[in-house]
């Protein structure tokens, strides 16, 4: 039975990046990844990477089959490099195989040559997150209903796209095929979309994509699909009575859930919270001794990001000063890239409501940035949330091009507390968005 200081299964953002802290402290380690179509992760090859090249070219006029080219040229442009970075380093070794649980101190791997025990000091379980797959009568994963995974692989521009859930994954496609001429329909339980934002923002949000032609289907459910030669016939309960809808294709996304069914966890005593994730501690520390879990299988949220913070906070348990926590994550933003991107960073109003703090509101409208006009998208706008007293900031929206970019800087001026002024007087390039900051700070 070979043995290994260091084993990380999954090939996912804190994994890869751990197997070069791992490395450059002088210590060998194996990374096992059960697809070679996926090294580098889920983000690179067919989430956020893949997905915000289509928004981008959909949103440049690019035709469906060139955009969907060029997306195949970057991840495997990315997964070769992501996969060299790794295997490329001496004490690194990359195995090509499915990892699974014997018991607390044995994996098994398997690969197409046959199967093989290994045994670990310390071991690493990075292997990310899966799409749910609602129990709906009719509706199974197949070469018409397709889950964010084969939606990306489908060269064929859907004509006709129904989306069966609008969290973040349904609207960034519902925008994508919009601009790329689909007809798209969204079908969501809620009364509303966007439900983490300002309403007033989120409103508005919605309204544009309605006027760039998405459906939006609210408080309905899905309640049969069924397969004929016209398509798929979508059996809807609306708050009008129900409805039937016909789709070329529709896209499951209705959340992802922790992958851990490969693993065969039942076999240790690894802790198992009640969304399926592995339970860890602010350390990431598992319930098993010298096991650890990062990024979404750990429960973490489901973002890149948040995945590489998983790492940091790794790094520096194994070889820094052991203060980084998840309670003592820096400030983060949560984007959606939807045309414009809504981002976000603190809290909402009503959030502030609820915990009783006084707040004072900016806000003001993107077609005042002359950067919105260069773009020729003025469309949305900006909302401030600062303490009356101190002038810090307790919360933002926005609503505007590049927002995704421009709330940086506001995470970053809320992690270190800077006021509301420092933003309003600060010089930043132009013509930018980040300007915004300029005008919506004046108070
Ligand atoms: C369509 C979509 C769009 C997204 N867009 C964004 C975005 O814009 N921004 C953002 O921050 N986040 C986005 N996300 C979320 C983001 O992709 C994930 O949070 C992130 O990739 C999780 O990384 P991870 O480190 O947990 O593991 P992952 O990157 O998921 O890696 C897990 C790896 O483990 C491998 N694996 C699994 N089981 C085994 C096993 N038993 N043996 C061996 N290998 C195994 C898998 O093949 C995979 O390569 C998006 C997600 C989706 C689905
Ligand atoms: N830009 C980004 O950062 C980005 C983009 C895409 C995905 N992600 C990550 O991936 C995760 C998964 O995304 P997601 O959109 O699949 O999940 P989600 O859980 O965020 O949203 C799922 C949506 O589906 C709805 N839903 C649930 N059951 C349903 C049903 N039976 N029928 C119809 N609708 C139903 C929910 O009400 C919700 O609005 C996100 O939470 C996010 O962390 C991030």
């Amino acid at each position: 039975m070979r043995h290994f200081k260091n084993i990380i299964i999954g090939f996912g953002k804190a994994g890869k990046t751990l197997a070069g802290s791992l490395t450059s402290h002088g210590e060998e380690v194996l990374l096992i990844e059960k697809d070679p179509m996926m090294y580098g992760g889920t983000c690179i090859n067919i989430a956020c990477l893949p997905t915000k090249n289509l928004v981008i070219n959909s949103q440049r006029g690019v035709k469906y089959e060139q955009a969907f080219e060029t997306k195949e040229a970057m991840t495997a442009k990315l997964r070769n490099k992501n996969y060299h970075k790794v295997a490329d380093q001496n004490l690194a070794t990359v195995l090509d195989a499915s990892a699974e649980f014997i018991d607390d101190k044995i994996i098994k791997v398997t690969d197409e040559s046959g199967t093989e025990e290994l045994t670990f000091d310390r071991l690493f379980i990075n292997t990310g997150a899966e799409s749910n797959v609602p129990n709906i009568d009719g509706l199974k994963i197949d070469d018409k209903i397709f889950t964010s995974t084969e939606m990306l692989a489908k060269k064929e521009l859907a004509k006709n796209l129904v989306i069966l859930g609008g969290g973040p994954i349904g609207l960034e496609f519902a925008s994508m095929y919009a601009g790329f001429g689909s007809k798209v329909t969204v079908i969501e339980p809620m009364p509303s979309i966007l439900g983490r934002f300002e309403p007033e923002i989120a409103q508005a949000a919605k309204a544009d994509m309605e006027a760039d032609g998405v459906t939006f289907m609210l408080k309905s459910s899905l309640t049969k699909v069924e397969e004929t030669e016209a398509g798929l016939n979508l059996t809807v309960e609306t708050e009008d009575g129900v409805k039937d809808l016909l789709a070329d294709v529709m896209l499951v996304s209705v959340g992802r859930h922790p992958a851990t069914a490969a693993l065969h966890l039942e076999k240790t005593s690894l802790e198992v919270g009640q969304r399926g994730e592995i339970v860890v501690n602010d350390k990431l520390e598992t319930s098993v001794p010298n096991i650890y879990a990062m990024g979404d299988v750990a429960g973490s949220l489901q973002f890149t990001y948040i995945s590489l913070d998983d790492w940091r906070i790794m790094d520096n348990q194994l070889f820094g000063d052991k203060t980084r926590t998840k309670k003592n994550r820096p400030v983060f933003a949560n984007s959606i890239f939807i045309k414009p991107a809504i981002s976000s960073a603190g809290l909402t109003e009503s959030e502030l409501k609820a915990q009783g703090k006084a707040y004072k509101v900016l806000t003001m409208p993107a077609a005042g940035v002359p950067k919105a006009q260069v773009i020729g998208n003025p469309r949305g706008s900006y909302k401030a949330l600062i303490d009356p007293e101190t002038h810090e900031i307790l919360g933002a929206t926005i609503y505007a091009e590049e927002a995704y970019e421009t709330i940086n800087v506001i995470t970053l001026a809320m992690q270190h507390h800077l006021k509301a002024e420092d933003l309003r007087d600060q010089i930043y390039a132009h013509p930018t968005m980040t300007e915004a900051l300029n005008d919506l700070f004046k108070f």
